[in-house]
């Protein structure tokens, strides 16, 4: 019997999980997901935009028009934020896979810690200012940012267990 060939490759992998991990985020407009792995390809960090722990998500607000202190901006965690606080070493060369490029608030977390390699999905808010600023962030810190492009590829997680 011969290998299988169309396993996934590793970008596909890690991608797939930073998109996972969108999946747990309760935002109703934008699911961002992040997943850093170190130089060994290791899973160090994983996250997905949220309220701060604790906060009970009946008490906080998911609009995003109106009364600032009545929308989500000034109160959720980023994904990529989220994935460094959770990370279990230092981050000093891994690489972050993405399912949004960075803001520039996440982008300055990014530098500082020591992350070197942006691998992004979708860069749907880049005429914003705080998209331009971000791409900035990195690059004069000599981060390395790559888009990913699987064309129209998916993968189907089947949680049947008779297909196993
Ligand atoms: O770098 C980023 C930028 C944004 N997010 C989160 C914050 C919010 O929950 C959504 C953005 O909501 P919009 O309705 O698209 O404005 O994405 C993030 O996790 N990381
Ligand atoms: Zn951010």
């Amino acid at each position: 019997m011969s290998k299988r060939e169309d396993y996934i490759s590793w970008n596909e992998y890690f991608m797939g999980l930073a998109l996972l991990s969108g999946k747990r985020s309760k935002d109703p407009t934008t699911q961002v997901g992040a997943c850093i792995i170190d130089e060994d390809k290791k899973i160090v960090g994983i996250g997905y935009n949220g309220f701060p722990l604790g906060s009970s998500d009946d008490n906080m607000p998911w609009g995003k028009q109106g009364d600032f202190l009545e929308t989500k901006y000034p109160y959720v965690v980023h994904a990529e934020l989220n994935a460094i606080l959770n990370s279990i070493k230092s981050l000093k060369g891994c690489t972050v896979y993405v399912t949004h490029f960075p803001c520039n608030e996440c982008a300055k977390a990014i530098v500082q810690s020591k992350i070197s390699r942006v691998i992004y999905l979708s860069d749907k808010h880049k005429d914003k200012d705080s998209f331009k600023a971000s791409k900035r962030i990195l690059e004069n810190a000599g981060i390395k940012i790559e888009k990913i492009s699987f064309g129209s590829k998916k993968i189907i997680l089947d949680f049947d267990e008779t297909n196993l």
